[in-house]
């Protein structure tokens, strides 16, 4: 597949040309992106069951946020997935049962024997999000790094958020070369995991340079860097998604693309490199979540304008997916 960064050096009318010649391609890019993203889409059939299409684990939640794992969680079912389990501190859970009867939680993530207790539900677990509303709290790191290198253990895909990379920040190790990881920093989050794996100063007119580099320098896992656009890297490539979103920047947004993302990961790893047309799946799944976040960004503010909040965005992601996804 041709999606790639084009750089043009040129000038006058050649320039003109060039640009054209760069919009042509940088259109039919991202058409072969949406129809990727088509393709990992399972069908929805009467011949599945239950848990099928993505049993999904949330780790966070602790007292002072109990909104972002619930942001995360409910938008993994809101996407497709079937069952969702939210992994939290004693205090958080019954703040999170309360938002909504659908998820299931756990109770567990700081209990002496919090990496236990999320082992006995790993292996039933498509894919763990790492992180929203998680907290600093030492104990809880300590559990979920022993509940990261138990996932990595058995090879489940991860997608860390939030204070998730506050703790990857720690110990860069802990998910260094892991193939079925994804980090998605904010411009902060990003700084600061770039300051504690390159020692060289940031270049923050190169966001693009800067992801492939950091993602390279983390063993080539796929790294999201959330702004103005969203740029995806693997350490080979980089994706840019601009879809159109608005200028309202509520919090929970990012939690709403984390959970997203946990789904479209699995749906991508399952469908595999035949559907992703040889794309990394980690990418397409990347691309595509992005994509759909920014869409329900922009429905909802299209309806709710400066009072739009990311209670308002999860209401918007059906009909996003439809139109985006659904051919
Ligand atoms: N409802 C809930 O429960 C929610 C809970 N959440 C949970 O909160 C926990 C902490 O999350 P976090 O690290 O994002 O902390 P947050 O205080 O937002 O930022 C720290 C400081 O960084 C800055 N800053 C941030 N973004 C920036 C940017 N793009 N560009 C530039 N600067 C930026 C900004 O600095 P300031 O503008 O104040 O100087 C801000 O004060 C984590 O567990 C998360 O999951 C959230 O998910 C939201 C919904
Ligand atoms: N300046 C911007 N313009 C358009 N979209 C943006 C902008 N900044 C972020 N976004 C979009 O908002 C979503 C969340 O990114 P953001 O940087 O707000 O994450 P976050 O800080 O982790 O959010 P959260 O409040 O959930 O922690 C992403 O899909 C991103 O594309
Ligand atoms: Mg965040």
């Amino acid at each position: 597949m041709g999606v790639r960064c084009v750089a043009i050096r040129a000038c006058g009318g050649v320039l003109q040309r060039a640009l054209s010649l760069h919009t042509a391609h940088a259109t039919k890019d991202m058409e072969n992106l949406f129809q990727l993203v088509r393709n990992i889409v399972p069908a929805l059939t009467s011949k599945k069951h239950k848990g099928q299409d993505g049993r999904i684990g949330i780790v966070g939640g602790c007292q002072e946020y109990t909104g972002a794992p619930y942001f995360a969680g409910i938008s993994a079912l809101k996407v497709g997935a079937d069952l969702t389990h939210v992994f939290c501190a004693r205090e958080a859970a019954p703040v999170i049962k309360s938002y909504s009867p659908e998820l299931i939680v756990h109770p567990v993530l700081d209990s002496s024997n919090a990496v236990e207790e999320v082992e006995k539900w790993l292996p039933r677990l498509h894919a763990l999000v790492v992180g929203p509303g998680l907290g600093r709290d030492d104990l809880l790191l300590n559990n979920v790094r022993g509940i990261l290198e138990s996932t990595k253990a058995r090879d489940i895909p991860v997608v860390i958020d939030a204070d998730g990379l506050w703790l990857v920040a720690q110990q860069p190790a802990l998910i260094h070369s892991y193939h079925k990881a994804i980090l998605t920093p904010n411009h902060v989050e990003f700084s600061r995991l770039w300051e504690a794996v390159l020692s060289s100063p940031m270049d923050s007119n190169d966001l693009k340079g800067s992801t492939l580099k950091l993602s390279q320098a983390l063993g080539n896992i796929t790294v999201v860097q959330k702004g103005e656009q969203d740029l995806i890297s693997n350490g080979q490539q980089v994706l840019v998604c601009n879809q159109e979103g608005s200028s309202r920047r509520c919090g929970g947004q990012g939690d709403l693309l984390s959970g997203s993302l946990g789904v479209m990961v699995h749906w991508a790893l399952r469908a595999g490199p035949e559907k992703t047309n040889g794309s990394s799946p980690l990418l397409v799944a990347a691309w595509g979540a992005c994509t759909l976040t920014r869409e329900c960004n922009r429905q909802a503010f299209q309806k709710y304008g400066r009072s739009t909040t990311t209670t308002d965005m999860i209401t918007e992601v059906g009909t996003a997916f439809s139109r985006l996804f659904t051919t």
